[in-house]
């Protein structure tokens, strides 16, 4: 029964990996500090494009907000009750600049909490016309194409980054296309690939046992980090020596959010790969520190609730090798 279950996960893992979804059928850790994601409530997500001609200019929009009058941004706002993420990005881009787009990949996403999460997408032009001053609305006064070297008064210079992981990933798409999975959830969710790796090639994968063997799901809580919520399953199930780990987060292998109905699917579940890593130092079996060597088995889980699965499947081993390895994945990168 058990070696089915594990070979279940396993089969479930190399789906996440593909950048499938998976249902959230249960939450293990945090749902008591979490209230159901209620867009514009308790939750709020931002799009934003990053979208390049033949002549890699990028398309930048003159904002007509009071606050930023006349500075240019990327064409970007938050998402809009029953929208999909997609959805609000087409839309956005349409309001701002007057162009239909296509998004190609999400290239980042960007928290400060469950409260404030930015996509942004690599997208196309597939229709429509450049904004121009006559069109002139309060969604924005013109859009235009920018060879960004010349001087433009910009409303946050937070965009040049977001450029310039458009124009990477265009120059060597360094990660597999992810666009968000349309898988309904509730709350804002991790759900975990929590691996441990040694020098042997060897690789275990955290699991909760009941009710039946599988990957951690942790609830982000309001007052950290999205991704805090992999350190919330360390301490749970290994609490003597989470203080000697290192949890990293090292990125999203796919995102699932529907967004259909307003206050019960609102949530994003995000697939993560998280690696831990033994501080420079282990402790013994007297319990004292000594210099870890890259090698041995994962720290001992303490909590009956957990195990650790070493993966079996070969290629599962080395696409998750390669993956820990490379971090060639989504990036999220934590605001907080
Ligand atoms: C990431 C932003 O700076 C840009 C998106 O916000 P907007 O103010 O442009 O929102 P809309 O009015 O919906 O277009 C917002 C932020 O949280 O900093
Ligand atoms: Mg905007």
């Amino acid at each position: 029964m058990e070696e089915e279950q594990r070979r279940q996960v396993e089969e479930q893992v190399e789906a996440l990996l593909s950048g499938q979804g998976s249902e959230v059928t249960g939450c293990d850790v945090g749902l008591d500090q979490s209230k159901p994601a209620t867009l514009k409530k308790n939750v709020t997500y931002i799009v934003c494009g990053v979208i390049f001609n033949d002549k890699e200019e990028v398309l930048m929009v003159q904002e007509a907000k009071q606050e930023c009058y006349k500075q240019w941004y990327l064409p970007a706002g938050r998402v809009e009750v029953g929208e999909s993420l997609e959805e609000a990005l087409r839309r956005e881009v349409k309001e701002e600049a007057g162009f239909d787009c296509e998004p190609i990949t999400l290239l980042l996403v960007q928290e400060q909490g469950p409260q404030w999460i930015r996509f942004i997408f690599l997208a196309k032009v597939t229709g429509g016309t450049l904004k121009t001053p006559s069109a002139a609305d309060h969604e924005s006064l013109q859009a235009s194409w920018w060879d960004r070297q010349s001087a433009l008064p910009l409303r946050g210079r937070d965009i040049l980054r977001l450029i310039d992981c458009g124009l990477k990933y265009r120059q060597d798409p360094w990660h597999p296309v992810t666009l968000p999975v349309d898988l309904s959830c509730r709350h804002v969710v991790q759900r975990l690939v929590l691996v441990f790796t040694n020098a042997e090639q060897q690789i275990w994968i955290l699991l909760v046992k009941a009710p039946v063997l599988h990957l951690p799901t942790a609830a982000a809580v309001k007052t950290h980090a999205v991704t805090w919520a992999a350190n919330l399953v360390v301490q749970e199930a290994m609490p003597s020596v989470y203080y000697d780990q290192d949890v990293n987060t090292l990125g999203i292998f796919s995102l699932q959010h529907n967004g259909r109905q307003h206050g019960k699917t609102d949530g994003v579940c995000l697939n993560t790969l998280v690696a831990l890593v033994p501080d420079y130092v282990q402790r013994n079996e007297d319990g004292e520190k000594v210099e870890w060597t890259g090698t041995g088995r994962p720290p001992p889980v303490e909590n009956p609730q957990y195990v650790w699965h070493e993966v079996q499947k070969q290629t599962l081993r080395e696409k998750l090798l390669e993956k820990t390895k490379n971090t060639s994945i989504l990036p999220i990168h934590s605001l907080y």
